[in-house]
Parts: C-alpha cells; structure tokens; sequence
C-alpha cells in the first residue's frame, strides 16, 4: 500500500532559523494521525510542507507517492488552514459551488447532506456563522473535495469543548464512512486521544516520537521503585524521562522486552503522559537546586 506521507532527512529554514530539520517519517495510508508540540515547534511547517505549500529547504517528502507540490498531487490533498479561514462574504451555498467550480473530484452530495445535517443555512454569510460553524464548513469544503489525505492544522484549537467534540466526530464518522488519511495537529493532546491511532510528537523544530499509538503505548511504561540510577538499567530499556525522590525514583522506559525487575512496580502510560515525557525531555533543564537543599533536589 503506497503510504499517506514519506518523509527523508526533511528540513525547513527561514533565514538562519530551521523551523524543522531531520524529519524522517513513514505513514502508511488510512491512519488518522495527530501532530502534537508546543508553540513554534515546527508544526504548521511541516503541515505545509506536506500539502505543497513549503519547499523543503533540504531533504525530500512524497505525499500518497508523489512530491505534494505536483499539481496532480494537489487534487488528491486536501488542506484545512489554521483559523479555519472562509470568505466572510460569502454564504454557505457560494463556498459549496465555488468548492464545485475548483475541485475536479468534488462530492456535491457529501457537501449538500453534510450541511443539511450540521443545519446550517446554506443563505448565511460565512462571516455570520459561529466558529464553531465556520470550523464545520471549512471542515466540509475539506472533506467534499474527496482527498485522499486531509490535512488539518490546529482546526479546533478555537473551539469551546463542544465544538470540538462535534468538530472532531465530523471528522471521525467521514474518515469511517470514506477511504481517507488524516493528519491533524492540536496542542490539546485530550483531543489527539480520542481521535488518533498515529502519533507524531513535535518539539524544537526535530521529530521526537512517531508511531502507532497502540505499539507506543505496549512499549512504554512508567517504573516507580527505590531510588535507582537510570545509567543502571537493561541495556533494552531506554530511559526516557526519570524523577527522583531522596528514596524513590519514577522512570518513564521505552522497551520491546518484559520489566523483569521485581522491585520496580509498572505502570501504564496514557497518550498525555507519553507526549509529555518526551516534551519534558526536549524542554530545557532546570535550574540546578542549591547543594545546601538536596532533600528538595528533583533530578531530570
Ligand atoms: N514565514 C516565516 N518566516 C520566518 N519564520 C517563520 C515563518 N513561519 C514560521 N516561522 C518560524 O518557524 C518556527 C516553526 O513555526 P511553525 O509555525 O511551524 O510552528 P507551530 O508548531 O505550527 O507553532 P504554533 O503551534 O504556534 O502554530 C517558529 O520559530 C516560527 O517563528
């Protein structure tokens, strides 16, 4: 199956300043894929890259086989900006035919049902509809298009809960109903949890983690257990993030094999405490604790 996105040694400069660099990913198709970082930490960039926006500044991306920039490429993507932007003085029935007009694959029927469904009226000005609204026909111009691969940009990041959820079971219930790949980016990792079972975490401008969300999770656990130093652990165990106490250390391991170790008891990781332990592992030490005070030391 040919893949959703392929990246190699991919990278993005502005000025002096990389905004991403040695990116390698491989996405097979029909994932729903969240792309997850901080502010600044490339994000958007790589999205543009990927939709054909941004040439790479060195390194290579194929995009469901071919360079995304290609304009026979282009109709196979679809592509919903941050802000969700539409034409303020345009009704929703306009956005529909103009959809029409430029998209050779477009479904009339999705978008005509779609509408019908969210209730929006097909006569209001864009500029008149909620965010939340606004989200759902930028959403629906994406999804009509009939893309092989949808990429969303922070989509929901200016929706109230509510908007998301409805936002974000649009998005599940199309990618069910249609052969499609998604790849959406949120700083909300609560929102990436319920939605994707591919995960890319983002952080200073470098890819940290990517895989599927189910062999991330069986592969990462936390250890709580006496205070251990993390240079002593199995060679197979990769630490990932480590807190310690005077007596007790907590340690974030990725590993293919079993925790053997008795002392240690296992616990399971959510999706939120995966994408923060190698968010904290990014961020920049602390401050050292003052020699005088080692009871309150927290080392990372
Ligand atoms: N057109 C541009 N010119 C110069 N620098 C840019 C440009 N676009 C982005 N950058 C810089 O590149 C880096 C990555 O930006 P990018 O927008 O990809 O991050 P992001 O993860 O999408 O951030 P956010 O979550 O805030 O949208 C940032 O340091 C940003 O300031």
């Amino acid at each position: 199956m040919t893949a959703a996105l392929q990246a190699q040694d991919l990278a993005k400069k502005y000025g002096r300043r990389w905004a991403l660099r040695d990116c390698t990913l491989d996405i097979p198709a029909g994932r729903v894929v969240g792309l997850v970082g901080p502010n600044g930490a490339g994000k958007s960039t790589l999205l543009k890259l990927a939709s054909g926006q941004l040439a790479p500044t060195s390194g290579t991306v194929t995009v469901l086989g071919g360079p995304p920039a290609d304009p026979a490429q282009l109709s196979r993507i679809g592509f919903v900006a941050q802000d969700t932007p539409t034409y303020a003085g345009l009704t929703v029935a306009d956005h529909l035919r103009l959809g029409a007009r430029l998209n050779p694959r477009w479904d009339s029927a999705l978008a005509r049902e779609r509408i019908d469904r969210l209730g929006l009226d097909p006569g209001r000005k864009a500029g008149r509809l909620s965010g939340g609204e606004r989200a759902q026909l930028a959403l629906t111009l994406g999804l009509a298009k009939r893309p092989e691969l949808l990429i969303l940009d922070e989509p929901v990041a200016a929706l109230d809960p509510l908007a998301r959820r409805d936002f974000l079971r649009g998005l599940m219930e199309a990618t069910a109903e249609h052969e499609l790949s998604v790849l959406l980016s949120s700083h909300l990792v609560s929102d990436l949890e319920r939605t994707c079972d591919h995960l890319i975490v983002l952080t200073d401008s470098r890819v940290r983690l990517a895989g599927e969300v189910d062999e991330l999770l069986a592969t990462h656990h936390r250890l709580t257990g006496p205070r251990r130093d993390p240079g002593r652990l199995p060679a197979d165990q990769h630490v990932v993030s480590a807190r310690h106490t005077d007596r007790q250390s907590t340690l974030i391991v990725r590993t293919g094999g079993p925790i053997l170790d008795p002392a240690w008891s296992v616990g399971r990781l959510t999706m939120e405490d995966l994408v923060l332990a190698y968010m904290e592992q990014a961020a920049p030490a602390p401050a050292p604790v003052p020699a005088a005070r080692p009871a309150l030391a927290v080392l990372r």
